[in-house]
């Protein structure tokens, strides 16, 4: 039996795309309650890593942990996974056919016994907590970027997961937007108890919401450090390239990759 005071362990774990290797024994994990971002240049294996965090691609070594309990791809259709896991795609991935209000509704319907009433009380309950109460009637075509993005996440957390998953929650999106996304995945963790994943190479996301951060190396195709990033700036023993990926926002260049120095 794993370690269960760990939310997510994951172990020695190797991704690959065909004979490319993306990341080689990668070893970290994620405590209960905490924001953990998965920071990197471009390229370096975040989203990738996600994705197998999720179920949506195969490990081709090594294993993922939750609760102790080790986590079986296969079973990422159906009841269990969509209670576990909410996730927040890079546009929202919403349904253009269907207005917020129903595209919120969908996980409802698929995996619970709700009734028309309850369903419609929660979903007026979770656009609220994203700051759409009142925006149920609208389509998504007819939101900002920031609020497509809300409506996903108020998708995402339609069923309560314990865990939310984040890829690139700024991406597209102005600064005071993306503050106010950051102080929205922080005020969830809190609502919902849940353990927060964000993939990011945002400066200013990751000391806002980072209270750990595992930075990826794609020369090394592994990672440099596992820490909260305002004491990896500081610390002189961490990896040069790291600090250097973070001094990138005091010196106002966020999102540069330093490995392209
Ligand atoms: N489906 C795929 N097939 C083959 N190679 C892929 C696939 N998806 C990603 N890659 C490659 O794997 C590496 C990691 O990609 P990934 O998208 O995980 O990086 P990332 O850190 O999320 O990048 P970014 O910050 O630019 O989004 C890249 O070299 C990418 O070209």
């Amino acid at each position: 039996m794993e370690d269960t005071l760990q939310k997510i362990s994951v172990k020695n774990l190797t991704m690959a795309y065909g004979d490319f290797v993306v990341m080689k024994s990668l070893n970290f994990s994620v405590k209960r309650g905490e924001v953990k971002v998965i920071m990197g240049g471009s390229g370096c294996g975040k989203s990738t890593l996600l994705k197998h965090m999720i179920g949506l691609e195969r490990s081709r070594q090594g294993q993922i942990f939750y609760d102790g309990a080790l986590f079986d791809p296969e079973e990422t259709v159906g009841d269990s996974f969509c209670r576990r896991f909410g996730v927040l795609f890079q546009g929202g991935a919403l349904w253009s056919s269907m207005s917020v209000a129903e595209n919120v509704a969908l996980p409802l319907e698929s995996y619970t016994k709700l009734t028309r009433d309850e369903i419609r009380d929660v979903v007026e309950f979770k656009l609220s907590l994203v700051g759409l109460a009142g925006f149920g009637q609208r389509y998504p075509s007819e939101l900002s970027g920031g609020m497509r993005k809300r409506a996903g996440l108020a998708r995402a957390i339609a069923l309560d997961p314990q865990i939310l998953f984040f890829d690139e929650p700024s991406a597209g999106l102005d600064p005071l937007s993306s503050r106010r996304l950051d102080d929205l995945i922080l005020e969830l963790r809190d609502a919902l108890g849940a353990t927060v994943v964000v993939v990011t190479h945002e400066l200013s996301s990751i000391f806002a919401i980072a209270d750990s951060a595992l930075f990826l190396d794609a020369d090394t195709k592994s990672a440099l450090c596992d820490g909260n990033p305002n004491d990896l700036i500081d610390d002189d023993s961490v990896d040069g390239k790291v600090r250097n990926f973070l001094k990138r926002g005091e010196l106002g260049h966020e999102g540069r990759d330093p490995a392209n120095d």
